[in-house]
Formats: C-alpha cells, sequence, structure tokens
C-alpha cells in the first residue's frame, strides 16, 4: 500500500476530535482513541504521495497513452510506471485507485468517475499536450488532484501541421495521390488555388495561432486574427492585424482555427457563422473538431459557401466510418496528427514528466491548469509562514468543543509590507487544511481548499494589517479566530467570545504567541499541552516530572500570566504523545484548572 493510501485510511477512522476532550477532572478517553496520524506534511504546499507515516514506497504513475522514452524514463527514475495503453474505461477505472497519478494525451476521457474510483490516491493528472478538454477539470479540483498539462512542447508541430495542410488542401494533394494510386493522371482535375496574397483569418492568436501566422507571412498571405484576448501590440509585431469576429468571417480567403474547445467556442463555426463567410471560403482546424459544429459544415460544403476543408480533429475520435464530412470529396483529413513529431513528442513526455514528478514533490506546478501558480520566489519566502498557518488552523479546530461546528473564520495577518504586496492564496488554503483535516477524511490541498471551505459552508474572511516597522519578513504574525464556537478550553476565547490562536515565525520556526488573551510562546512542532493554572511556585517542575516519568520529551515551556499568583496559561511543547495515565495525572493537579492537549 502506497503511503498515500495508508495516511488516507487510517484518518478515515479516527476522529482525532472526539478523542482530545481533555479539560481537567474530564473523563480521559481510551488510548487508541486518541491515536491518530497526522496527515500534515508541510513540504507539501501542493499535493504530494508521500507523507510522514515513515511509508517510503514510492508512488506509482499510470501512463495511459503512448508517451516517449524520454519521458518514461525520467517517471521510472521516481516512480514505478505502469505504461498501459490500450486500457478499456473500465480498466482504467480499476487500475486507477492503485495509482497516484495518471498521465494521458487526447484520447483518454479523465471523468468524475475516474476521480470518484481513484478513491482519493491520485493526485496529478498529466496531460501529455495543450487540450486539457478531455479531463473534468471540476471534479478533479473537487477531488483535490492537479492537473498539469504540457503547453509549450507541441506548439510548432501543431503549427506546421496546420500549414502542411493548408498548403495540402490549396493544392488537392491527398486527392490527387489518391487518384494516381488509383492507376488514374487527372491534371485538370486537381488543378489549385495558390495562397500568395490571399487573407488567412486565424482564430485564436495563442501560440500555435502565432506561429501558424508567422509561417503564413511567410507564404506571402495577408494574415488578420481574432482573439478576444490576444494583445494587440504582439500581433503588429510579427504584421498582423486583429480583426473583430465578423470581419474575419466576411473578409478571409482561408480561416485557421487555433482557439481551445471551451463551452463559448463550441461550435463556434456553425450555419450561421458560415452563412457570413466569403463564397469559396477554406477550412483548415488542427484545434479542436468541436469548434466547428460537423454537419453545418457538410452542408455549408454541399451550397459552395466552403469549397475545401482540412481538418485533423474531430468532435468524435475516430469519426464515424462513414461520416459524410470525412467521405467528402473536398475534405481532407488526418488522424489527430498535429503534434505527433517524434521531436515534439519527446518534448511533450519531458515537459509532462517533469511536471508530474514535480508535483507529487509537492512543488508548485508552473503548468498547472485548475490550482493558482505562485512564483518560486514568493513561495521560498512564505514556506514557514504556511506551515505556520496550517498549524494555527489545526490548533484552532482542536480547541473547538465538538469542532465541527466551526463556520466562521477571520484570519488576520500583520505585516510592514504594503497590504497588496502578500499573495495569501496558499496561507488560507493552509489554513483551511489545517481547520478541516483533523476533523473529517477530506483531503485538503492548494488545489481543492477553497471548494472544500465552501462546500462544507465555512466562511473565511481576510484581513491585513499595516504595521510600521521594517519590511524585511513578509508577515510578522497570523490570527485565526473561529467565530460562534463553544471552546473545550475557555482560556482560547478572546475577549469577543472567539476561539483564538496567533502565531508568528522566528528564526524560520513558527510559534504560538497567543492563546485568546494570554501571551505564550512555544514551537509549533510535535504536541502541545495547554494549561490554565493558579499562578504559583513549582508548577513547571510538576508538570515536568509527570510527562518525565513517562519518558514524554518536553521541547519548549512558557507561562503567560494575567498577573502574579493569579491565574497563568502554561504552554508545553512535547515530542511525544504522553499516555493518557500522564495526561489524568497533570488534570488532577490540584493548581490546574483546564488543561487540553493539541496534536499539530
Ligand atoms: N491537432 C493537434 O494535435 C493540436 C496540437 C496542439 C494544440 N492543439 C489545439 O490547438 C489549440 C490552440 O493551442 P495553443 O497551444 O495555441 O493554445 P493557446 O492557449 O496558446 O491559444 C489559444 C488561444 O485561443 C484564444 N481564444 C480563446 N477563446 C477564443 C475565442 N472565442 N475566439 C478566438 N480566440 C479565442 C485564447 O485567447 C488563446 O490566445 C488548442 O485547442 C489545442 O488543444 C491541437
Ligand atoms: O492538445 C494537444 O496538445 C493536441 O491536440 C495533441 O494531442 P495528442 O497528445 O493526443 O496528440
Amino acid at each position: 500500500m502506497s503511503a498515500a493510501a495508508s495516511s488516507a485510511i487510517s484518518l478515515a477512522t479516527t476522529n482525532p476530535l472526539k478523542s482530545l476532550s481533555l479539560s481537567s477532572r474530564s473523563s480521559l478517553p481510551s488510548a487508541s482513541s486518541i491515536s491518530f496520524p497526522s496527515r500534515s506534511d508541510h513540504r507539501l504546499v501542493l499535493v504530494s504521495c508521500t507523507n510522514t507515516t515513515g511509508d517510503e514506497s514510492k508512488p506509482t504513475i499510470l501512463v495511459a497513452e503512448k508517451l516517449g522514452d524520454a519521458g518514461v524514463k525520467l517517471l521510472e527514475e521516481f516512480a514505478d510506471v505502469d505504461c498501459s495503453y490500450n486500457m478499456t474505461p473500465e480498466d482504467l477505472n480499476t487500475k486507477i485507485s492503485l495509482c497516484d497519478a495518471l498521465i494521458v494525451r487526447s484520447g483518454t476521457k479523465v471523468g468524475r468517475e475516474v476521480f470518484e474510483s481513484s478513491r482519493g490516491r491520485l493526485k496529478v493528472v498529466g496531460r501529455a499536450g495543450v487540450g486539457i478538454d478531455n479531463v473534468d477539470l471540476r471534479a478533479a479540483t473537487e477531488f483535490g488532484c492537479l492537473v498539469v498539462n504540457a503547453p509549450t512542447a507541441n506548439t510548432i508541430a501543431a503549427a506546421e501541421h496546420g500549414i502542411a495542410l493548408l498548403a495540402a488542401m490549396a493544392r488537392n494533394v491527398a486527392q490527387a495521390d489518391a487518384s494516381v494510386k488509383a492507376g488514374e493522371w487527372k491534371r485538370n482535375k486537381y488543378v489549385g488555388v495558390s495562397l500568395v496574397g490571399k487573407t488567412l483569418a486565424v482564430l485564436g492568436f495563442g501560440k500555435v495561432g502565432t506561429e501558424v501566422a508567422r509561417r503564413a507571412k511567410g507564404l506571402g498571405m495577408r494574415v488578420i486574427a481574432h482573439d478576444p484576448y490576444a494583445p494587440a501590440d504582439r500581433a503588429h509585431a510579427i504584421g498582423v492585424e486583429l480583426v473583430g469576429f465578423g470581419e474575419a468571417l466576411a473578409t478571409a480567403d482561408f480561416i485557421s482555427l487555433h482557439m481551445p474547445l471551451t463551452p463559448a467556442t463550441s461550435k463556434i463555426l456553425n450555419d450561421e457563422t458560415f452563412a457570413k463567410m466569403k463564397k469559396g471560403v477554406r477550412i483548415v482546424n488542427v484545434a479542436r473538431g468541436g469548434v466547428i459544429d460537423e454537419d453545418a459544415l457538410v452542408r455549408a460544403l454541399d451550397a459552395g459557401i466552403v469549397a475545401q476543408a482540412a481538418l485533423d480533429v474531430f468532435t468524435k475520435e475516430p469519426p464515424a466510418k462513414d461520416s459524410p464530412l470525412v467521405q467528402h470529396e473536398r475534405v481532407t483529413v488526418t488522424p489527430h496528427l498535429g503534434a505527433s513529431t517524434m521531436e515534439a513528442q519527446e518534448g511533450v513526455a519531458i515537459e509532462i514528466a517533469e511536471a508530474v514528478v514535480g508535483a507529487l514533490n509537492g512543488e508548485l506546478a508552473a503548468t498547472a491548469v485548475n490550482a493558482p501558480m505562485v512564483s518560486a520566489e514568493v513561495l521560498t519566502e512564505l514556506k514557514p509562514y504556511v506551515m505556520l498557518a496550517e498549524k494555527l488552523g489545526r490548533l484552532a479546530v482542536q480547541l473547538v468543543a465538538g469542532g465541527s461546528g466551526v463556520k466562521n473564520v477571520k484570519v488576520s495577518y500583520t505585516s510592514a509590507r504594503a497590504t497588496d504586496d502578500l499573495d495569501t492564496r496558499l496561507l488560507r488554503a493552509m489554513i483551511t487544511k489545517g481547520i478541516i483535516e483533523p476533523i473529517s477524511d477530506v483531503y485538503v490541498n492548494l488545489v481543492n481548499a477553497d471548494f472544500t471551505a465552501k462546500q462544507r459552508g465555512l466562511r473565511l474572511s481576510e484581513e491585513r494589517v499595516h504595521l510600521d516597522g521594517s519590511p524585511e519578513s513578509p508577515l510578522e504574525t497570523i490570527t485565526v479566530q473561529l467565530g460562534n464556537v463553544e471552546s473545550k478550553f475557555a482560556s482560547a476565547l478572546s475577549e469577543s467570545g472567539e476561539v483564538k490562536v496567533v502565531g508568528k515565525v522566528k528564526d524560520g520556526v513558527p510559534h504560538l504567541t497567543k492563546v485568546g488573551s494570554f501571551e505564550v510562546d512555544v514551537t509549533l512542532e510535535g504536541s502541545i499541552i495547554l494549561c490554565r493554572q493558579v499562578d504559583q511556585p513549582g508548577m513547571i517542575g510538576t508538570v515536568g516530572s509527570i510527562l518525565g516519568e513517562s519518558n514524554v520529551n518536553v521541547n519548549f515551556m512558557s507561562v503567560g500570566r494575567i498577573a502574579p499568583r493569579k491565574q497563568a496559561i502554561m504552554a508545553i511543547g512535547v515530542d511525544d504523545q504522553p499516555s493518557k495515565e500522564s495526561l489524568k495525572k497533570i488534570g488532577e493537579i490540584p493548581a490546574v484548572e483546564e488543561f487540553v492537549f493539541l496534536k499539530l
């Protein structure tokens, strides 16, 4: 069993909150109900297949479609790799529960059922290519599964294929080839049209569209482009005019499609838009079949609006053998070959292997499709605060009686930096993780944190408070407050009645600095015992020797008090989990008014 699987299973069977209500003089839970494995691995910002349970087994990566050798080799250095290229959807659903990552091309549908079948183990889907329309991104996000793609390595291959189809179509290469091979010699039948001086409209001026435009310019064509999101200066830089959709349709002799398939681009070429085109227009599609209404294209071909079409992609792949579109004599087809050059496939394989391995190692992937991108620089700086954020979340929720009733979370960040100079998405995700994971069997990461919070009705509001001082570190303190809850440790309540914990990073190590209105100072490592007591001499020694007797190492101790000889809060950091007998003894010390044991 992999580390991820073992972690998920053991967590699903324990509810730490129920077992950790150890306020003074209450009856103690059984030893077995106290123990639970920690799922927090603070190296792991995004997703990871490793954990802190000590299981060092390799992750398993399932490669569902042909991937270049260099990529497979790279994966094998890190994981057990299962290259199963001819799986049925049922095979995939069966295998996926044993896999930490899945790599696909465009031929595998990764729908909701794949994520459901994975039962939480699948952490990364790598799309070895650009288009992610075959992956259910919503389901991936809900299941906390990161989706990464390989967006750059096949750009040139796709652009070259687009140009190959453009030229082949204009000169009837495929039809003439078939005719000669059939024993004919029909030179008059296959007279073509020239490209030079003609207007090419590129629809979708992204990576592939730009490279097609560049090459078409080299062939002497006038190139216009339509793309609502493309910057005009990029177009101008290569002599391309950006135009509206209507103008592109009305003026083009050739149209080349290069947009992604989305609800907005689905069937963007249809009866209505074909009717607006110049009679005799020629169409190339190396984007996605679904951007054209294929029945409408057949009608437009038959009506003479469209003179020819060259298609690499189809709504359903492979298309039906007797498809009137595929069989149309003025249509040239290829079987989704745009990315299929030796060079592109090697490049894509390496690009996706690096992204998947990086993601499984918990790195933020530059090509993440369903997670916010945080630059490596920002990440390095925020790392100790990320740990702090999660631990404060974990602490706060364990201080709530019943735990699961948490709905309102208020987070306050103090910093000497400008308030808009702090990207809190990571911190927010980790606080959410800290709050939700100890009280549920949901796995929370940067991918699904906001979704999971919303689904559980957890409202998390953030406030940034500007401090005077040197803006050297990104943050001074993080405060987590849980509203409208009862605490099992009354001293954790602030004056306004919220469970409140405050922390800061000192020398790179997260510290708890305040509980309720009591100042404390304890490193957030291992576990913590919080104890409210009458401030009197000998308390530290008494508690210390109880823990010492049961071989529990104390790593930190701090006492915060309101006034001498009144009440004090003692925070004790322990490396090991005290036995129930030791905790009982602490609770029975006469000066102890309440205490709680919190697992980080
Ligand atoms: N046939 C193949 O083998 C093959 C190979 C590579 C890419 N592709 C496909 O080509 C397409 C483009 O790939 P890319 O790498 O250039 O992606 P890209 O993201 O770099 O470019 C897509 C462009 O389309 C634009 N766009 C979005 N909606 C639009 C709309 N309604 N009208 C006009 N433009 C719109 C975007 O702004 C973007 O600039 C994708 O669908 C991809 O899957 C196919
Ligand atoms: O979107 C893409 O990258 C292309 O369509 C390539 O798809 P493929 O990986 O199935 O060749």
